[in-house]
């Protein structure tokens, strides 16, 4: 028999006892083979022979071979997101065909106990060196992706080395780890007692966590007091069975219209799956489950993005993986829905999950301070201290966080010290990459291991950081963009080419047609993250100086950003001199918002541009409000018109005999309607229409008079008894601003 035939034979040997291990203690692990491809691809195929497994999941761009024996189900990884909602014992992940973060992270967690996930990797000493083709979604005009520095594999590579729960076997240096395992001894911490999976069904094979979960999601609706809840729990809890349950029992006690939302319908493929087991009858549609066949009582799923702009009744809105939902959204729902759960994974793979318990429970302690939490602790699918879960989370620091500041609220300015951080520092100094990507992870909801590895390969990135003593209280991602050959400045502007990379200038002139946009230089802050428990103390504003301060250092042209816009946010980034310049025209599907593109000019160029880009932006935008952002929420389209210039909207002589009659008289508001509009636009530019009318008059005037919305569609989103009712209030609101306007010095 040849050497090769025999080392395959002590591998599966090793791979088959890790696999019964893992079994018996209803653990799962990870096995990284790592040498050639075409050794490492052939391997696991024999492993999937072996361990005799049907349904193998393998993640490849480019499948070596078809199986005929054994079913494997080939996907891009990046579609990995599609097989969130299913379950496998094997899965493959080839890393030749590229090393995707997220992918590796989401898809781990559909890892079944008892399973195994092999990653095929280039041998140990060649990985950071092998030109990842996944890179190409970093790279950024002038990199290529094979002059890509490749630290997050080097990251990745040092910490499966050092996991001590991982057999990596080598091509060239044999059984690395687990060599225990060849002679059937048993991995420390691996073996646990063997308890039975549980089982699908009803509440007896609940854990005490499930029921306590079930529970209290009825007290919601039985409850005389509004009391919305919040569970959180890690993966793999059963956090959404328990949704499932709890919504077959309300049904069970009478409700009729429950509604189920999440980012992806996958992720709450276990709730529905528990109301088919408890209402055999039922009959599961695309989006919805309903009790009977002629419809009676339903589940039915929504997406965020949908409930919020259509509000469906519900009895009860239960929300699951809220942590990748943006906070505004979420607060729009907890405003409409008076009876609503929030679930969301805490230490989830895609490592959104720690900030929304820092973020969201503010919100909630200020609208609604007697909700009440449940936290899921068990794991339900595998059993406690999991190899591979543990492995995971150590490789993509899913459990990073930042010191825990900080002499509470009591920073000393004067002492805080600015650091720029070098990406090869980070690698090599983890608590401090731990801190870093720990407070991003914290401060804003996508940040996802896609983003360590930006923060450690980022092209032309830079972070810099301000620390009170050893504590990081504030870090920003910076990127240098623009300074493109005019050739291809020229294709850009004519919307011939998009390159990756270069978002403003790429923004301005494509769509703004600022065609010399691509000429200038800039710094994009890509990301900025305060420690949450150190907001609105000056930090964000103070580091923003300090990123100024250095591009007029280095000669940038300007500092830019482009982020999801929100209230909060416009008010930051114009506080600290940005002009916004570009509101997306769509939605992102993800977070609801439209992304805003903001520049603080430095050069005499970049100012000449953002005055002309400024202004129309404002143009633009006034008419954009009847069109494409006629559903932008109200406080926004405040926030926006309060920037524009009052003269454009001077009212004339015929313009205030049109008000006399409309508010004194009988003029119709349809015949009126542009000078209303006048009057309205120039209050909001001197901010008065909050000050002036109340909350519903406010949003009346923004709704029906400046976003053109219909009737009935402002009748049913504020919740008014009917036109009347709106009618009422919109007269109401322009009779107090004309009365104002004529007031002297009142209206500038
Ligand atoms: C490209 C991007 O990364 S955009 C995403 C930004 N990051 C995040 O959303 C993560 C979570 N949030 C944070 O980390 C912080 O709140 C930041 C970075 C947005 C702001 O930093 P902070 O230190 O909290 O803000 P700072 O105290 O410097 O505020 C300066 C001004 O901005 C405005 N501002 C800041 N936060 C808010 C807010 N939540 N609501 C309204 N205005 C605000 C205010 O005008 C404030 O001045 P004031 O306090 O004198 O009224």
């Amino acid at each position: 028999m040849s050497k090769d035939v025999l080392n395959n034979a002590r591998y599966l040997a090793a791979i088959v006892a890790l696999q019964l291990q893992a079994e018996n203690a209803r653990h799962r692990h990870l096995v990284v083979l790592s040498g050639s491809r075409k050794w490492a691809v052939e391997l696991a195929y024999e492993v999937i022979a072996r361990l005799g497994v049907m349904q193998t999941l393998w993640l490849t761009d480019e499948p070596q071979c078809s199986t005929p024996e054994w079913e494997v189900e080939y996907s891009p990884a990046k579609k990995a997101i599609r097989h969130l909602g299913s379950e496998r014992s094997l899965i493959v992940m080839d890393a030749y065909a590229g090393f995707h973060p997220d992918a590796f992270g989401a898809i781990s967690g559909t890892l079944k106990a008892g399973g195994v996930f092999v990653l095929l990797t280039p041998e140990i000493d060649q990985w950071a060196d092998y030109d990842d083709p996944d890179y190409e979604r970093i790279t950024s005009l002038p990199f290529a992706r094979a002059s890509l520095t490749r630290r997050f594999i080097s990251h990745i590579n040092d910490s499966i080395s050092a996991a001590q729960s991982v057999l990596r076997i080598s091509e060239q240096r044999g059984l690395c780890h687990l060599q225990n395992s060849l002679e059937g001894s048993i991995p420390s911490g691996a073996m646990t007692a063997s308890e039975p999976l549980q089982s699908k069904g009803g509440d007896s094979s609940l854990t005490p966590d499930q029921q306590q979960a079930v529970e209290a999601i009825c007290r919601v609706v039985t409850g005389h007091r509004r009391r919305p809840l919040v569970i959180t729990s890690d993966r793999g809890r059963g956090k959404s069975a328990a949704l499932g349950l709890a919504a077959a029992k309300l049904i069970k006690r009478g409700l009729s219209r429950i509604v189920l939302t999440a980012p992806l319908i996958a992720s709450v493929e276990s709730a529905f799956a528990m109301l088919e087991v408890q209402f055999p009858q039922g009959v599961r549609t695309g989006l919805g489950f309903s009790t009977q066949s002629g419809g009676d009582c339903e589940v039915i799923f929504i997406p965020p993005d949908e409930l919020i702009s259509a509000t469906p009744d519900a009895e009860l809105l239960l929300v699951d993986e809220a942590a990748a939902i943006p906070t505004p959204m979420l607060e729009t729902l907890l405003v409409r829905y008076s009876r609503v759960v929030f679930a969301s994974t805490i230490h989830g793979y895609e490592g959104t999950g720690r900030g929304f318990a820092v973020r969201f429970t503010k919100t909630l302690d200020q609208q609604t301070p007697q909700w009440r939490s449940v936290h899921l602790s068990s794991p339900i699918r595998w059993a406690e201290n999991d190899p591979l879960e543990a492995c995971v989370f150590d490789a993509l620091l899913l459990n990073a966080s930042p010191n825990e500041p900080i002499v509470s609220r009591q920073i000393d300015f004067t002492k805080l010290k600015t650091c720029w951080l070098d990406q090869d520092e980070l690698l090599h100094n983890q608590t401090l990459l731990k801190q870093v990507f720990g407070l991003l992870v914290l401060a804003h909801y996508r940040t996802s291991p896609d983003d360590l590895r930006m923060l450690l390969d980022g092209p032309s990135l830079r972070v810099v950081a301000q620390f009170a003593g050893s504590d990081l209280v504030v870090v920003a991602l910076l990127v240098r963009e623009g300074g493109l050959e005019r050739e291809l400045g020229d294709a850009i502007w004519q919307g011939r080419r998009r390159p990756r990379g270069h978002l403003i200038p790429q923004v301005l002139s494509s769509m703004g047609g600022f065609h010399e946009a691509t000429d200038l230089t800039g710094e994009r802050v890509m990301r900025i993250a305060v420690h949450p428990s150190l907001h609105q103390l000056g930090l964000g504003a103070a580091l923003i100086e300090e990123i100024s301060r250095q591009g007029e250092h280095d000669g940038v042209d300007y500092i830019g950003s482009s982020f999801g816009a929100t209230v909060e946010l416009i008010s930051f980034w114009q506080h600290v001199g940005f002009s916004p310049l570009r509101l997306g025209l769509q939605r992102e599907a993800a977070s609801g918002t439209h992304s805003l593109v903001v520049m603080r000019p430095i050069s005499a160029s970049a100012i000449a541009l953002c005055k002309e880009a400024e202004q129309r932006f404002y143009d633009q935008f006034y008419f954009d409000l009847s069109g494409t952002f006629n559903s932008l929420s109200v406080d926004m389209v405040l926030r926006l018109l309060g920037s524009l210039e009052a003269e454009k909207w001077l009212l004339d002589k015929r313009d205030i005999a049109d008000l006399v009659a409309f508010t004194e008289h009988f003029r119709v508001y349809e015949s009126c309607s542009h000078v209303v509009a006048k009057l309205v636009i120039l209050a909001a530019t001197n901010n008065m229409l909050d000050s002036e009318c109340t909350k519903p008059e406010a949003a009346v005037l923004i709704r029906r008079v400046v976003q053109k919305q219909t009737v009935s569609a402002v009748v049913s989103a504020l919740h008014l008894a009917g036109k009347k009712e709106l009618e009422q209030l919109l007269r109401s609101a322009v009779c107090k601003l004309f009365l104002r306007y004529q007031q002297p010095l009142s209206f500038s």
